[in-house]
């Protein structure tokens, strides 16, 4: 497949070569199938876990390293793909991922089909440019449609957003616990909302999460609050406290040990004692200058030694060593703190405030929870679960799910799944096909039954027929009421999604479809590539692989 990088030839027939040596290059029809194929190939590989009936994958890094999931961003990612047609999917793909956390396979899988159905029309000699203007205009009257069929959402419809939470969890291993996780995700980020202007705003920031193996799902938990996976340093502290005033250092509470070899001489065994007591002086010293501020409460992010440890006990004060420097940016914000570095600045304006503060027994671990912080929007999630791949997989699942009901908040529409919306909008393109007319209309049709395709991929991995269901959720959607109805992937026939309660954000759809509409035309647009050699450091390995593109990042 790798032509020459030859361009023309002089009147003598001499090739001119106008491209680095070891520079490959395919283009025309060739270009667009190889592209074709990757694209294609990348939606193989995700096809299987689409949909709640959909596989887990399991992806086995370089370093034997495990991961089992279902997560489509984090199967592209662990993939690693290097052909650049399949590079560029995964890119948009991830756009998509971090505009709206959910729906990625989605647009995976869309922008295949949507591949797949072009190429059809390229043998048949429709260009790639009639097929791009029609795929656009079929784009228009997809969104459109989106919008036309959504429904308002307000914040306080709990029950709703819960739904959208648990349709967004229903494709994930944690799908048995849905109900419970979908509990806490709605309940989050509510909380983390805040009213600006007429618009709703959600910063997934003030989440944080925080992962603990063992237990069972079940024994995940919300906190108002921080979680510090540390525990309290001394035993003779309290491990409860009220009224939490914080001090947050970036100091170490220790002796300091000289950075070179130090010899010191002590001739008499008073002179020693004088030498020890100085030392426990200094940290004294600095221990008072912490506790002059009026806290109760210290969380270090070096160490405390053991006389500071001691003299913080007999002062009732409970102390937290090594916190992760993450951990206290955290608890600043939460609590309205300053991480001071330099304690000999240390003023009461510095401390952070929280109405409990108190060490909890988590499994095993005891860690350090933080709760009635004076900033309400700063809260945790402590993710439980029976494997450290099962805790990893639901903090996926919970992203996912937090990112959908924080969309619904804030943009204010749903619609129902199911692929209630696909098999409106198929309808609606096939009306409007006739009106496009010449070879465009195929391009709008080609659109239409790719859409279809992934209600049918959907049928397929639930172990249904899919022509024979698609064929009666099409008759079924001729009657104007049932615009919601979609298949039950459990019972394997069409009903009323909505009432099912299949519910999702019309964002996420909608970022879809542009994103995989985005991704198909970019590929077939493409009629030439031009692979730059390896670079220099030894002989090419693999002459397969010399249309990897080189990359600066
Ligand atoms: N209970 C359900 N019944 C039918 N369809 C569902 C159900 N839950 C989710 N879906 C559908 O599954 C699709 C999402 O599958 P998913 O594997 O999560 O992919 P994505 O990465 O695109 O979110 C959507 O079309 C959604 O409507
Ligand atoms: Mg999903």
């Amino acid at each position: 497949m790798a032509s020459t990088a030859t361009v023309a030839t002089t009147p003598e027939g001499i090739p001119v070569i106008i491209l680095k040596e070891g520079s490959s290059r395919t283009y025309g029809k060739e270009a667009v199938r190889a592209n074709i194929a990757a694209v294609k190939a990348v939606e193989e590989a995700l096809k299987s876990t689409y949909g709640p009936r959909g596989m887990d994958k399991m992806l086995v890094d370089s370093l034997g390293d495990i991961t089992i999931t279902n997560d489509g961003a984090t199967i592209l990612d662990k993939m690693d793909l290097q052909h650049p047609a399949a590079k560029l999917l995964v890119q948009i793909a991830k756009g998509q991922d971090e505009e709206t956390a959910d729906g990625t396979k989605t647009a995976v899988i869309f922008s295949g089909e949507l591949v797949k159905k072009a190429e059809d029309l390229l043998y048949k000699d429709v260009h790639p440019t009639i097929i791009i203007s029609g795929y656009k205009k079929a784009e228009e009257v997809a969104l459109q449609t989106i919008q036309e069929l959504a429904q308002t959402v307000s914040i306080n419809d709990t029950d709703l957003l819960r739904k959208i939470a648990m349709t967004s969890l229903s494709s994930k291993a944690v799908a048995g616990a849905r109900e419970y996780i979908a509990d806490i995700v709605v309940k989050a980020v509510t909380q983390v909302a805040e009213l600006r202007g007429d618009k709703w705003y959600v910063d997934l920031d003030n989440i944080q999460i925080v992962k603990k193996a063992g237990g069972s799902i079940n024994d995940t938990q919300l906190v108002y609050g921080i979680v510090v996976d540390k525990e309290v340093v001394h035993p003779g502290m309290p491990k409860r406290l009220e009224n939490a005033k914080i001090a947050l250092i970036d100091a170490s509470l220790e002796v300091e040990k000289p950075e070179l070899d130090a010899e010191i001489r002590i001739n008499d065994p008073t002179q020693m004692q004088k030498f020890l007591d100085e030392e426990e002086n200094l940290i004294k010293e600095k221990v008072d200058k912490i506790l002059a501020t009026g806290a109760n409460v210290i969380i270090c992010q070096k160490g405390i030694d053991e006389v500071a440890q001691s003299y913080l006990a007999k002062k009732g004060v409970l102390a937290v060593r090594r916190a992760k420097k993450s951990d206290l940016e955290k608890l600043a914000r939460a609590t309205g703190g300053r991480v001071v570095s330099n304690i000999d600045e240390i003023s009461e304006q510095d401390l952070g405030y929280a109405s409990l503060i108190e060490e909890r027994k988590v499994g095993e671990d005891k860690m350090v929870f933080v709760e009635g912080a004076k900033n309400p929007k700063s809260i945790s999630i402590l993710i439980r679960g029976g494997l450290e791949r099962l805790v990893d997989e639901t903090e996926r699942a919970l992203r996912d799910a937090l990112g959908t009901v924080a969309d619904v908040i804030k943009d204010g529409r749903a619609i129902a799944g199911g692929g209630a919306v696909e098999i409106e909008i198929a309808k609606k393109l096939r009306k409007y096909a006739p009106q496009v007319g010449g070879k465009e209309q195929l391009a709008v049709e080609a659109y239409a039954n790719a859409l279809e395709s992934l209600v049918s991929i959907l049928i397929e991995n639930a172990g249904f027929d899919p022509i024979d269901l698609l064929m009666k959720l099409r008759s079924t959607h001729e009657n104007e009421n049932n615009k919601w109805y979609g298949i039950d992937l459990y019972a394997g026939q069409p009903v009323d999604m909505w009432q099912k309660g299949v519910i999702e954000p019309a964002l996420v759809k909608m970022n879809a479809i542009k994103a995989a509409t985005e991704a198909a035309t970019l590929v077939l647009r493409i009629d030439d590539v031009v692979s730059a050699g390896k670079k220099s450091g030894g002989e090419s390995k693999t002459p397969g692989g010399a249309n990897k593109p080189s990359e600066e990042d």
